[in-house]
């Protein structure tokens, strides 16, 4: 059964068309990635979908019941985790959760009880009478999450919930949205972090220029991409490296440099190996190591979008 169904969604800001006829479909018990550059469309759309934003055209379809005509059954359905964070400094932690489970309808008994299973499941069961001033921002950010999933949502809709914490709370929420989902959650997840998307999504929508490029699981989305190879040559020093000659190489699609690290992807039916290493020694380039990574959702999004995720 489908959880959501999205179809020719569009908006626009005066003649900006932030996202332009995204139709998508995410089936129950789904990790669903969005993956996107900053500014690709992400957090407009998972606007709209939680009715914070108007939508210029197109549908959305919650279970089936059209968003437009059904915002409180919406609202009740969905629990969104903002890619801010969104909790009151001056409430307890269970005070905040309670306050936004009650946003989302839940009263008295159910609501307390809601609301500490909320705060025990992000780990946070021991802070109920804490204020979030003491909170480190790892904290803070399963606190949000906790407000976003007490009131039972079926589907969770999380923007980039792990931007800017410390390892180990980032950990632990990719833990609890795998825990969410085994407990019949049904989950959009956004992030320009591909390792997280690749770990945690069952499928994955590429956005770019507020357009879905392409749709799949991990595997079928490589596929796509199985004309690309990914070279990776490690130099003694790549400053004042003139990474617009090698991009004139035969076969060669886009060229980027991390530290001393030199990418190169490149048609795969193209040999051109000895061009490249040729090409460094002309240039007088060091070559350290030199090697063909099997392709990932970084090739796929780099062939697919000419661009990195992350500059
Ligand atoms: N209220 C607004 N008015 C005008 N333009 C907007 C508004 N909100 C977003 N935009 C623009 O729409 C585009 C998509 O923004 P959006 O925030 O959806 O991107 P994103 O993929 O979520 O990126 P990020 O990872 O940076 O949050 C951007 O160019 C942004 O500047």
């Amino acid at each position: 059964m489908n959880v959501l169904e999205i179809n020719q969604l569009t908006k626009k800001f005066g003649q900006f068309i932030a996202v332009d006829g995204v139709s998508l479909a995410i089936m129950e018990g789904e990790i669903f990635g969005f993956l996107g550059a900053n500014g690709a469309g992400k957090s407009t759309t998972i606007n709209m979908i939680a009715g914070l934003l108007k939508i210029s055209k197109g549908e959305i379809k919650l279970l089936g019941k059209d968003l437009k005509r059904n915002s409180k059954y919406v609202k009740k359905n969905i629990g969104l985790v903002p890619q801010d964070i969104a909790i009151y400094e001056d409430l307890t932690a269970l005070e905040n959760v309670k306050f936004f489970a009650g946003l989302y309808g839940l009263r008295g008994n159910e609501l307390n009880k809601n609301a500490i299973e909320a705060l025990d499941f992000v780990g946070l069961g021991d802070k109920q009478k804490s204020y979030p001033k003491s909170f480190s921002g790892g904290m803070k950010r399963r606190l949000n999450i906790a407000c976003a999933i007490a009131h039972q949502p079926k589907l969770i809709i999380m923007d980039e919930p792990t931007v800017g914490i410390d390892p180990q709370s980032r950990k632990h929420i990719l833990e609890s949205v795998k825990k969410l989902n085994s407990n019949g959650c049904t989950i959009i997840y956004t992030s320009h972090y591909m390792e997280e998307v690749e770990a945690i999504c069952s499928r994955i929508a590429i956005i770019d220029h507020g357009k879905v490029i392409a749709e799949g699981s991990k595997e079928q989305l490589i596929s796509l991409i199985t004309d690309a190879k990914d070279i990776q040559v490690e130099v003694k020093d790549a400053a004042d490296f003139d990474l617009k000659e090698v991009n004139e190489l035969n076969g060669v699609r886009s060229v980027q440099t991390e530290g001393n690290v030199i990418q190169i992807y490149s048609d795969a039916e193209v040999n051109n190996l000895n061009e490249i290493i040729l090409h460094f020694m002309k240039k007088k380039v060091e070559i350290r190591s030199l090697k063909e990574n099997a392709p990932n959702l970084e090739t796929v999004f780099l062939t697919l979008t000419g661009r990195k995720l992350r500059d």
